[in-house]
């Protein structure tokens, strides 16, 4: 499909070093302008190589904060190359017409073995043990070590990964409760707890699997920690956010937790060259992870290509099916037509705004799609007419007030 804006002009900007197959489909797709970085930049040059990109990758650790995102004039859309989109201002993006795609299950499976892994670890006291071998001790006991069978797992977040988590789990033996704030299926045998208290006190296991809202920051602190069972373990390959770092670290050198694994943190190096600092460093029982919960090739490939298709799909054909933060359209093509798009602020009469133009050129609407969400409506406009007049219709479009964005596409 050949489009109105010439895709070798689509600049896109690819940071965190994701996968190469996302700078593969791109290029399949006919994009040739493609800046890839390794890291995540620093804020100042953020905001420099923004300013002129149309299409945007990320993965967990770039911040697109409002004031970032106001740089970015020519910015279409953004793709978070991973499952968290808590490091983009979804608000900011949506009122500048910037749809927000991410991998909602790619890597879903990964950070569920890396859990099932650290649980049985953790279980058996290998991390300290581990630790005392590398400095040529040996304590060759069974004190403190323990199977999975029939312990409990407490999953915080029963979602994507909480479900896997508990699957995997149960195939061990071990018996699963969980706590969501939506009423969810439970898989297998899996349990409803009565609430996150009830799941503290009862798991010999704890595993956080929530996203990071307003409400899951800090939902782990000194007093949630002191209700779980003394000898308990903490997993969090959530977000660090989740987690009272302090407060964890004061229950493990105080011995009323016996050991945890962490993937997030608070605040994480920028790249492989930074230094990790954290309270939890130099605890013999603790498994420390550098946020690799969803780092497995095949999690990392598959996120490349899922993402990469909906960024084009959108830049090319006009869908947003799946974005996180604005109205879903999927779109079939009509290829006879010229497509217009509109997304403007939700506000009465913008529709019949919108079609007088049409009625007034005497241009016939071959297809229109309109979805709305309480702030944003986005609307596609399939029309038959030459190109010259579709690039007068989008200015007269642009003209409207409340319009937010007006682009023909082809
Ligand atoms: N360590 C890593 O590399 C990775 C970390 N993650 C993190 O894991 C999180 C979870 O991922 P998924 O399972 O795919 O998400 P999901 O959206 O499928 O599941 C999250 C679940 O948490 C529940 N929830 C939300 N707020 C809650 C609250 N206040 N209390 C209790 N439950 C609450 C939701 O209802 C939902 O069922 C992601 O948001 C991301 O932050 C995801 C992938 C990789
Ligand atoms: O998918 C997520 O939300 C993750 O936390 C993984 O982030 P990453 O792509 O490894 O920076």
């Amino acid at each position: 499909m050949k489009t109105s804006f010439p895709k070798q002009d689509i600049k896109v900007l690819l940071l965190e070093g994701v996968s190469q197959n996302a700078v593969e489909n791109f290029r399949r797709a006919g994009y040739s302008q493609i800046e890839f970085h390794e890291k995540s930049l620093p804020e100042a040059e953020l905001k420099a190589r923004i300013a002129d990109a149309h299409l945007v990758g990320i993965r967990s650790r770039t911040h697109l904060t409002g004031e970032v995102l106001a740089q970015a004039k020519r910015l279409i859309a953004v793709g978070c190359f991973c499952i968290g989109t808590n490091q983009v201002d979804l608000e900011a993006a949506r009122r500048l017409g910037i749809p927000v795609f991410n991998a909602p299950y790619s890597n879903t499976r990964s950070v569920a073995e890396l859990v099932i892994a650290e649980a049985i670890m953790l279980l058996r006291g290998i991390p300290q043990k581990n630790a005392l071998c590398h400095r040529g001790g040996w304590t060759k006991s069974a004190a403190g070590s323990f199977e999975t069978r029939d312990k409990v797992l407490g999953i915080v977040g029963y979602g994507h990964i909480g479900t896997q988590v508990g699957v995997l789990a149960e195939g061990l033996g071990m018996r699963v409760i969980f706590h969501d704030i939506e009423s969810k299926l439970s898989l297998g045998n899996a349990r409803a707890s009565a609430g996150l208290n009830d799941l503290l006190e009862r798991a010999d296991v704890v595993t956080l699997h929530v996203p990071e809202t307003p409400a899951t920051q800090m939902m782990i602190g000194a007093s949630e920690i002191a209700r779980m069972r003394s000898g308990a373990m903490l997993i969090n390959a959530s977000r660090g956010s989740v987690v009272d770092i302090d407060a964890l670290a004061a229950a493990l050198r105080s011995g009323h937790l016996a050991g945890a694994a962490v993937d997030v943190f608070p605040i994480e190096p920028k790249g492989n060259d930074d230094a990790f600092v954290s309270p939890l460093v130099g605890m013999d029982n603790v498994i420390l992870t550098p946020h690799i919960g969803g780092s497995t090739l095949e999690a990392q490939d598959n996120i490349g290509i899922e993402v990469a298709n909906k960024l084009v799909r959108y830049s090319d054909n006009g869908s947003t099916l799946s974005a996180v933060n604005f109205p879903e359209v999927s779109l079939p093509e009509h290829p006879n037509s010229r497509r217009l798009l509109h997304i403007h602020k939700n506000v009465p009469g913008m529709l019949s705004r919108i079609n007088e133009l049409f009625s007034a050129g005497n241009i016939n609407i071959d297809a229109q799609f309109l979805q709305t969400d309480p702030q944003v409506g986005y609307v596609v406009i399939d029309v038959s007419t030459t190109e010259a007049q579709a690039v007068l219709l989008k200015d007269q479009l642009a003209a409207i007030p409340g319009t937010l964005r007006s682009r023909v596409l082809y």
